[in-house]
């Protein structure tokens, strides 16, 4: 196709981002379709990934870990309801679809993570840090997530994964999580972050990876401080740490992975990014994101909220409660630490009641209530029931009301997944405007991380999106530019007409055949017959 070329090195496309721009002056509105030309280019070869987690020995980290070597491992258990297979349901990579267009037959979709070349969880390495010392076989039994014919089945593998020393400073979360630090690194700040440079070159070394991605799965922390001339800037905080002033050990973590290069990503509600972090991250060219998987609760509300207000149904009041009795749940039960969850639980409507002026006055949003409770007895399973209460047509309200148990790791473990293996794709994709020379990356704050995330860290000045289809949306259609295709649009049109037209569009049917490419192990090869599925470890190119 003539847009896209295929080396065995990369995808480059040639794209036209179609947009359309918008000028109001008083109540007279402008509206100008608007074309920027530009060039994706995107390295097929995907490299060995290793991901060292914070926070390792936690649910979600142990669950995570154990869940990628089940799957690679093929296992399958007996339980009470009969026979289970590992899976990663709950990935939108691994095991949601995509509509790559439409042809004779209709419409064709396939998996998301076949758009394009990316990380298998399969093949990812682990290793990280925790304040606990407990091997990982330990940890799971602790966790109380997986069967337990499963556990037995991981073990002797999860015994030998331990967990490597951490940067603990107890004031930064709640004081019940003291008994656990038994693994914790000494001498000044700016000692602990060259030993957790120090172990990420190690992990890189010793396991062979190709890169390093960092992310935060530990305790949340209480918000910090922006102080002028500590964390305000990238020098500032440098001389901080060497100075040994206030630094939470999520935002060390985060100077010592962008030092070392390696992309840093904060699966949890704190305000580890700083500004003197980003600032750092911008300096370095290493992607940040965050914050908070957006794992459960948020992510329905970010979808019937939606549902809601697109429909022209006012939200008036939302009330979030939940209880779970896991280690996540007992930090969270310390005032200041249910106050990180509860900003990044309470910010997710915002975009799309300020989207609807008809709906909300200026300034005007729904009741927001969000309640947290410890009940140590049901462990991972949070139980959380929401009511959403409306305003509808003539006076009259609509009650909503929800009910949600699930194992809370096992909804963010699939999302720690597609965090780091969507991270990783972005690190391959260069962009060149029409006109200029360079290819250009992604903003280190990688935004495109939104649609995993409760409170999505943006670039300085850009809007926050938290409409979950917007989101998905956002990274299919960018995904889709970097093979040269159309947004998805959803008209249908060709089906609309009264005369229907397929048989005039100039697409790929005309097309005499789809240049479709093997991709085995980033070498790409000519297929010989229609497309295969990713078990066959290929991956699609027109
Ligand atoms: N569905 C979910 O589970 C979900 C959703 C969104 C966000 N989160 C966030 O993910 C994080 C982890 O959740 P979890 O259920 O795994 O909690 P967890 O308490 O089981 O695990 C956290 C781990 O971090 C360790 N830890 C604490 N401080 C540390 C430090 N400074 N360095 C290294 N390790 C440290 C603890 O020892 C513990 O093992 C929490 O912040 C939680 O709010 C979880
Ligand atoms: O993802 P979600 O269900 O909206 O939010 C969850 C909270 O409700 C839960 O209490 C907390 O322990 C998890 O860390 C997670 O943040």
């Amino acid at each position: 196709i003539p847009n896209v070329q295929y080396t065995d090195a990369h995808i480059t496309a040639r794209y036209s981002y179609q947009t359309t721009s918008v000028h109001r002056d008083g109540n007279n509105i402008t509206a100008s379709p608007c074309a920027t030309e530009m060039t994706f280019r995107t390295e097929r070869r995907v490299p060995r990934l290793g991901v060292m987690l914070v926070g390792w020995g936690g649910n979600n980290g142990t669950t995570v870990t154990a869940a990628v070597l089940a799957n690679s491992l093929g296992l399958t258990w007996s339980t009470k309801t009969g026979q289970k297979k590992a899976n990663y349901f709950g990935s939108f990579l691994q095991a949601s679809t995509v509509c790559l267009g439409s042809g004779l037959e209709g419409d064709v979709n396939i998996p998301f993570r076949d758009l394009l070349p990316m990380v298998h969880p399969n093949d990812i390495v682990f290793d990280g840090w925790d304040i606990s010392s407990m091997d990982l076989g330990c940890a799971m039994e602790r966790a109380q997530v997986f069967d337990w014919s499963l556990q037995e089945q991981l073990r002797p593998h999860l015994s030998l994964m331990k967990p490597r020393p951490s940067i603990y400073i107890p004031e930064f979360i709640a004081a019940n999580q003291e008994s656990r630090a038994d693994n914790v690194l000494t001498g000044t700040l700016a000692d602990q972050v060259q030993q957790i440079r120090a172990d990420i070159r190690d992990f890189q070394q010793s396991s062979g990876v190709d890169k390093v991605i960092v992310l935060w799965t530990a305790n949340t922390e209480r918000f910090t401080d922006i102080v002028p001339g500590v964390n305000d800037s990238a020098d500032g905080l440098l001389a901080a740490i060497q100075a040994g002033a206030e630094v939470s050990p999520s935002s060390l973590f985060a100077v010592a992975s962008i030092l070392e290069g390696c992309a840093y990503i904060n699966g949890s509600p704190q305000n580890t990014f700083v500004p003197g972090v980003i600032e750092l991250a911008v300096q370095k060219g290493v992607f940040i994101g965050g914050d908070d998987f957006k794992s459960g609760q948020t992510k329905i509300k970010s979808v019937l909220v939606d549902f809601l207000v697109s429909a022209g149904i006012k939200p008036t009041s939302i009330v979030s409660y939940n209880h779970l009795g896991n280690n996540d749940g007992k930090n969270l039960s310390a005032p200041e630490q249910f106050r990180s969850k509860e900003i990044s639980k309470s910010n997710v409507v915002d975009d799309m009641v300020q989207s609807n002026h008809i709906l909300y006055q200026p300034g005007e949003k729904p009741d927001h209530c969000v309640v947290i409770k410890y009940v140590p007895y049901v462990g991972d399973s949070k139980r959380a029931m929401d009511e959403y209460t409306s305003e509808i047509m003539m006076g009259g309200t609509n009650t909503i009301a929800m009910h949600n148990t699930c194992e809370d790791s096992l909804l963010a473990s699939p999302i720690i997944l597609d965090l780091v293996i969507l991270t990783e794709l972005c690190q391959r994709v260069a962009v060149q405007l029409q006109g200029e020379e360079e290819f250009q990356s992604f903003h280190s704050v990688l935004a495109l991380l939104a649609f995993l995330c409760k409170a999505p860290l943006v670039p300085p000045g850009s809007p926050v999106i938290n409409a979950f289809f917007r989101q998905r949306a956002c990274i299919e259609n960018i995904m889709r530019a970097c093979l040269g295709l159309p947004p998805q649009n959803y008209m249908l049109l060709e089906h609309k007409l009264q005369k229907n037209f397929l048989s005039h569009m100039s697409c790929n049917d005309k097309v005499s055949a789809l240049k479709k490419v093997a991709l085995v192990n980033g070498t790409s090869k000519p297929l010989t017959n229609g497309f295969c599925t990713h078990e066959d470890d290929v991956a699609y190119a027109m």
